[in-house]
């Protein structure tokens, strides 16, 4: 494989906040704690430590958390010996300060996460990361939605404001290995900073996806163990790392204990296969957010219709990420057409 950049390939590990949505939100201190070590002595670059929606999601309109992240975070601080613990933000869920207090507690690094046509809600917080001294990179999300030119343009915002790495996210997994080529190499003809990818598997392509992004240049690279995010999951991390090794890519992560990690720590913790069943993979079809699959579902049992119907809808709508309220709404709306009630 040829590698469009030099740089050495970083990976972030995402379960313990992609995959909350997957939990409810529900996960405890003792999981926490024992994934973020085990990944720490396994070699993991980056670890992620949020409520599913970034800082600030525990409400009721994005599912309570069990555990004060804060605390989550703390918890996963206190194991890890070489690992930076990173945090998600999405400004207006997020705040200021729970940026200082996460930070406080020893995050290094955040990634200021906005739909991939408002970067510049990120400024502030790109800057008071920088000014905190942790890495501050953007996460462009929904990248899907929006055409090549657009989300260069609001990854240079990104850039322009401080941040030293701008993430392609396919929040849907809906895009084709040829569209994620075409915006990481636009992206790396415009930018100085590193570009990333996080991907869900939603259409079975999310190894697929991150591989044509390493091969086009992308550097920051995102996983999950056993697939724990929210959809059909991430880029299984386990499986990427043995593939990068195949590939000759040195990651300095330690493949045999990321078995071990996936399969006796974090397998207990998965509520059921993650697999691609009919709603993941309508999401990769219609375009929709993945972290919508469980609200979609218990929407669709309390309004009677089928949640396909639900998120095929929301993609027509183009509903972007902090719009669950609008699941709700769609359900009622196609309810009433379908004449049945709630
Ligand atoms: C709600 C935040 C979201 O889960 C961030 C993310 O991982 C994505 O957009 O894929
Ligand atoms: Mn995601």
């Amino acid at each position: 494989m040829q590698r469009k950049s030099e740089k050495p390939i970083k990976i972030t590990e995402v379960c313990l906040r992609d995959g909350s949505h997957v939990v409810a939100h529900q996960f405890t201190e003792e999981q926490v704690r024992d994934v973020a070590q085990a990944l720490d002595a396994a070699g993991m670059h980056y670890i992620e430590v949020s409520h599913g929606d970034g800082l600030g999601g525990s409400t009721i309109q994005y599912g309570r958390s069990r555990v004060n992240e804060m605390k989550l975070i703390e918890t996963a601080v206190s194991v890890c010996k070489q690992a930076t613990v990173a945090v998600l933000l999405i400004p207006g869920i997020g705040t200021v300060n729970e940026l200082k207090q996460a930070q406080e507690l020893g995050a290094g690094l955040v990634r200021v996460a906005t739909h991939v046509t408002e970067a510049d809600v990120s400024a502030q917080h790109i800057h008071l990361a920088r000014e905190l001294g942790m890495e501050a990179l953007g996460f462009l999300m929904m990248a899907h939605s929006a055409p090549v030119d657009k989300l260069v343009e609001q990854a240079k915002l990104m850039e322009s404001y401080g941040a030293q790495a701008v993430y392609v996210t396919d929040s849907a997994g809906a895009l084709l290995p040829h569209e994620v080529r075409e915006r990481i190499a636009a992206l790396r003809q415009s930018l100085d900073i590193e570009i990333g990818f996080h991907a869900h598997n939603n259409l079975s392509l999310a190894m697929a996806n991150t591989l044509a992004a390493i091969e086009e240049g992308a550097t920051r690279i995102d996983g999950s163990m056993r697939c724990l995010g929210a959809g059909a999951g991430n880029t299984q991390t386990e499986v990427l790392v043995a593939v990068l090794e195949r590939l000759g890519i040195d990651v300095g992560i330690d493949l045999y204990q990321m078995m071990d990690v996936a399969e006796e720590i974090v397998g207990p913790i998965l509520p059921g296969s993650q697999e691609i069943k009919k709603g993941s993979l309508v999401m990769g079809y219609a375009g929709v957010y993945s972290s919508f699959l469980l609200h979609a579902e218990r929407a669709g049992k309390r309004f009677g219709i089928d949640p396909r119907d639900i998120l095929i809808e929301l993609g027509r709508r183009k509903a972007v990420g902090g719009q669950e309220d609008m699941i709700i709404d769609v359900a009622a709306e196609l309810a009433k057409r379908q004449g049945k009630g709630a």
